[in-house]
């Protein structure tokens, strides 16, 4: 099936108006198999609706609905007994996948989609949609839901490893001792950038409930600490790469100002306390707005994050560095679409 984000280019029909109107249904359906694991139970072996039913506690009937659904949009072929088979596209369902998207699926089909019933209020307003639909913003919300912050910090750490394993192949990893990740949330990226560099230690700051989740999940890592901490006014000194990624997109200009004007505060902080150390370096990893084609993305962060977040290009995200008085030392695209910018204070 063809999505509202894909290329007009496409030599694709497009979809008709009902079709369209429709795509939310196929999206819900997609969310329920990811979390009834149908795609792991039908990655290597076809199974009947029967026994997919047995196996998932479901009923029949209407699995048997939900599974022809998503095998009219190309999540499962049908053979010729009527056995469904995950197909070749969407095996990143599964989540033993190495660039698993189970859970990315769940958040954008359930939390997201929830807060998209708050888009005609964004559309005539320009503000966020989150809080007309939801009642609250998305931190509030996912810190009072915990099964859905669960969900969105999986679903970050799906997005964050193939980002680390491109972060951490860069040079400039030799000489740090102290990794601190602002807004690090489970702590996949940081894990990622230790797992290549065992010399390398960290501290990944978020809200506190993120903060307790994954700690009590790594069980006692003494090479990362979770530290639950305000990105906007509490980053500690002592780090020799700080890191923000998939942060500031979240925010407005006024918000992101002040976190990187943290941000900048601690390296000068950690400077003055050893003039002899290497000056700190901060990474600024971030998705930009670039193509038309980015337009679903920054449609997303209107309607889902703080008002006045807004996509931002090369040029506006570098204005935002430059006044919290950082310097750009360079900017690097990575092949997952993100862009790195380097920076001092
Ligand atoms: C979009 S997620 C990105 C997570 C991670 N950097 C990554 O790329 O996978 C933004 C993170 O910022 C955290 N966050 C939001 N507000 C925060 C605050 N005031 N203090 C600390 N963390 C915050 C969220 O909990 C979330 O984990």
């Amino acid at each position: 099936m063809r999505t509202a984000s894909s290329e007009s280019s496409s030599s694709q029909r497009p979809l008709g108006p009902a079709q369209l109107a429709a795509s939310g249904a196929f999206a819900r359906a997609l969310a329920v198999a990811a979390r009834l694991g149908l795609a792991d139970l039908t990655a290597t072996q076809a199974r009947t609706s029967i026994e997919l039913a047995a196996q998932t506690g479901t009923d029949p009937q209407t699995l048997a609905l939900l599974l022809r659904t998503l095998a009219m949009a190309g999540v499962f072929d049908i053979d010729g007994e009527g056995r469904f088979g995950l197909s070749e596209a969407y095996q990143p369902l599964r989540g033993d996948h190495p660039q698993s998207q189970r859970h990315v699926c769940i958040l954008v089909a359930e939390t997201y989609d929830d807060a998209f019933a708050g888009l005609l209020e964004t559309v005539r307003s320009g503000r966020s949609g989150f809080r007309p639909a939801l009642g609250t913003s998305l931190y509030d919300y996912l810190a009072a839901h915990p099964d859905a912050e669960a969900i969105f910090d999986e679903a970050m750490a799906e997005l964050a490893r193939p980002v680390a394993r491109a972060i951490a192949a860069r040079p400039g990893f030799a000489g740090a001792a102290m990794a601190i990740d602002i807004g690090g949330g489970s702590g996949a990226f940081l894990r990622g950038l230790l797992d290549a560099h065992p010399h390398l230690r960290g501290i990944c700051l978020d809200r506190p409930s993120v903060c307790a989740r994954a700690a009590q999940r790594a069980g006692g890592d003494a090479r990362l600490e979770f530290r639950a901490a305000d990105v906007f006014s509490e980053i500690p000194a002592g780090g020799d790469l700080y890191l923000v990624k998939n942060v500031l997109y979240d925010w407005s200009f006024d918000s992101g100002l002040k976190l990187l004007a943290a941000a900048r505060a601690a390296m000068a902080q950690t400077a003055a306390a050893e003039p002899g150390r290497a000056a700190p370096r901060l990474l600024v990893v971030e998705p930009l707005f670039e193509r038309d084609s980015d337009a679903p993305r920054a449609l997303f962060q209107k309607v889902i994050c703080e008002d006045g977040t807004r996509g931002l290009d090369e040029a506006q995200l570098r204005r935002l560095i430059e006044a919290a008085r950082l310097r750009v030392l360079g900017v690097e695209r990575l092949e997952t679409g993100h862009s790195v910018f380097e920076c001092a204070p």
